[in-house]
């Protein structure tokens, strides 16, 4: 069991099934980034590690990141409060406020995350560390608007930015 953040020489010896198990959830639930992230070692630094990680998720089809997309839990939504969010997810949820929110808040984001759903045929992902309750709640009207086209790029672009946090959790500067 790895305790704190580890080293990039670390990093680049880890057995590739453990290199799975600690970057395996850097992409929500998607383990099979994390094993294709395996065999682009050696990586020389973080910021190498994650250009490798953004090429991997841009080189991904379509469909392949509509299904990346639909492996993250709503914000605020029903996994969340049966507390069935992943240890990151909770976390990111909390840091944003999502967890203080008002009955009506969470009534109008739920609502709306339906509505987003219902268009465009995945959820509305947004990086919550690094927006507050009520810029997502914004957000969520805004890109609401915005063609299919233009969601699946501003919504992979948001995977990008929440797994470069979980990786700077993960690894030494
Ligand atoms: N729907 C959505 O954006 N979920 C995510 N965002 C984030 O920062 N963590 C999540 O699980």
């Amino acid at each position: 069991m790895l305790m704190g953040p580890i080293s990039m020489t670390a990093v680049n010896l880890l057995e590739p099934a453990e290199f799975t198990r600690v970057f395996g959830n850097v992409v929500e639930l998607a383990p099979s980034i994390g094993s294709v992230l395996a065999r682009r070692r050696p990586l020389k630094d973080v910021q190498h590690l994650l250009t490798e990680l953004n090429t991997i998720i841009d080189g991904l089809s379509d469909s392949d990141k509509v299904d990346i997309l639909r492996r993250h839990p709503d914000l605020a939504g029903v996994l969340a409060e049966k507390g069935l969010l992943t240890t990151e997810s909770t976390a990111e949820q909390k840091s944003a406020g999502l967890d203080q929110l008002t009955e009506q808040q969470k009534y109008d984001l739920q609502r709306m995350n339906k509505s987003y759903r219902d268009k465009f045929g995945f959820p509305f992902v947004i990086c919550a560390r690094e927006n507050k309750a009520v810029a997502i709640l914004e957000g969520l009207t805004t890109r609401m608007i915005n063609t299919r086209e233009r969601e699946l790029d501003i919504g992979i672009g948001e995977v990008k930015k929440i797994a470069r946090l979980r990786v700077c959790d993960l690894v030494m500067a």
